[in-house]
């Protein structure tokens, strides 16, 4: 199908929002990005599902956008149909539980909800870009409340259930073992399926012991990453390597600070890339194809990215591959 004819299709299934050509930057934490061919905010759970099983009837490619915080779009955007998340009811239900819509905001939205109702359980989280559908495909997760810091909490912990729409087009209701959730890892990474909305079980907890984690986990995320207003990205580029650190074993390459045109190694955590301005996917690409090449190098360790790559980018070929402009010494003793 054409893309004047997909519009037109869509348009016939889901109403004048649909939108063309929407640039994609301003809705990622990264603020990359080039345009979707087409774009509808879904605005309810019953919306999402009509958008996804529009585009999956007319055979066109799409993609869920959360809050965009855990991915990189292609300079050249989505040859298909971007449906960005903004359903975002919430309530809280009779034994201790809240639901949310899958768009919800786990924080500041769904956290202080939780908090302002003596309800524990999410307060982990705060200042972790997410929607309760980001939250769900990757396990959101942050380490157990100070001073012990002694394990990592997931939200699979909390999680009672969960309404889906199915890869076969089905919607129903599933509990957490569906998901076969990991660190970084849930089912969602291998099936089309689509998070609708989502069920905490929560417990009555302590008001001001939630607050005393909420700002010391504020101030842990302070110290070490970058400001995402300023200083935009997509949180960490690389995954764990457990016991080691992605981002210990870059900053020992002596990596950051490293930069290809406004994409750069942040100073501050060397698993993240800020955005200094004006960056394109292309130069990110680069500088993560040369971080894994000199993290390789020096330490024998393969760096694998922890963001997902969405949509068409420049080809990343030899010839016109970009170099750092500062690129770090190499240290061989070190
Ligand atoms: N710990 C930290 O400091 C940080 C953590 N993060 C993590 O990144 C994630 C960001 O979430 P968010 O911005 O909302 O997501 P994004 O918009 O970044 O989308 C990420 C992926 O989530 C999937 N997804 C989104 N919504 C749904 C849904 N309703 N149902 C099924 N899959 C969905 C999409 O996968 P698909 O293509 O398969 O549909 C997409 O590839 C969170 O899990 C967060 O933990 C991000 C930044 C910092
Ligand atoms: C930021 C994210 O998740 C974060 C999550 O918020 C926190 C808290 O639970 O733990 C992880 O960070 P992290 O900073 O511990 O992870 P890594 O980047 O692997 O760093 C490991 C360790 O290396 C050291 N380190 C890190 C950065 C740096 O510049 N120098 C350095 O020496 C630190 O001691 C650090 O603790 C998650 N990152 C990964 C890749 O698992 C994200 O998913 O986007």
């Amino acid at each position: 199908m054409k893309p004047a004819s997909r519009y037109t299709a869509l348009q016939h299934r889901l109403g004048h929002r649909v939108q063309q050509h929407v640039l994609l930057a301003p809705y990622t934490t990264f603020k990359i990005g080039g345009p979707a061919d087409l774009f509808f905010e879904a605005r309810t759970r019953d919306e999402l599902a009509q958008a996804v099983q529009a585009a999956r009837e007319l055979d066109i490619p799409y993609f869920v956008l959360g809050l965009g915080a855990n991915i990189l779009v292609g300079d050249r955007g989505f040859r298909g149909l971007v449906i960005r998340n903004v359903a975002r009811a919430h309530r809280l239900l009779p034994g201790h539980r809240l639901w949310a819509e899958s768009g919800a905001i786990v924080y500041p939205d769904l956290i202080e909800a939780a908090v302002n109702a003596g309800l524990s359980g999410l307060e982990h989280y705060v200042g972790i870009p997410s929607t309760v559908g980001g939250a769900l495909w990757q396990n959101l997760h942050f380490l157990s409340p100070p001073p012990a810091r002694e394990r990592t909490v997931f939200i699979e912990e909390v999680l009672a259930e969960a309404e889906i729409l199915t890869a076969d087009g089905k919607r129903q209701t599933v509990g957490p073992d569906y998901f076969h959730f990991g660190y970084d890892y849930s089912i969602l990474h291998e099936r089309d399926d689509i998070v609708l909305a989502a069920t905490f079980q929560l417990k009555p907890g302590d008001p001001q012991r939630m607050r005393e984690i909420m700002a010391a986990n504020l101030a842990w995320r302070r110290e070490r990453h970058p400001p995402l207003e300023t200083e935009p990205s997509a949180g960490s580029i690389f995954k764990k390597i457990d016991g080691i650190g992605a981002g210990r074993l870059i900053d020992q390459c002596g990596l950051k600070g490293t930069r290809i045109g406004d994409a750069e190694v942040s100073p501050r955590h060397a698993n993240i890339i800020v955005n200094r301005g004006r960056a394109t996917a292309a130069q990110v690409r680069a500088l993560i194809a040369y971080v894994q090449q000199v993290v390789e190098a020096r330490t024998g360790y393969r760096l694998e990215p922890e963001i997902r790559f969405i949509g068409e980018f420049e080809p990343l070929s030899e010839n016109n591959r970009l170099l750092p402009q500062n690129a770090a010494p190499h240290h061989p003793d070190r």
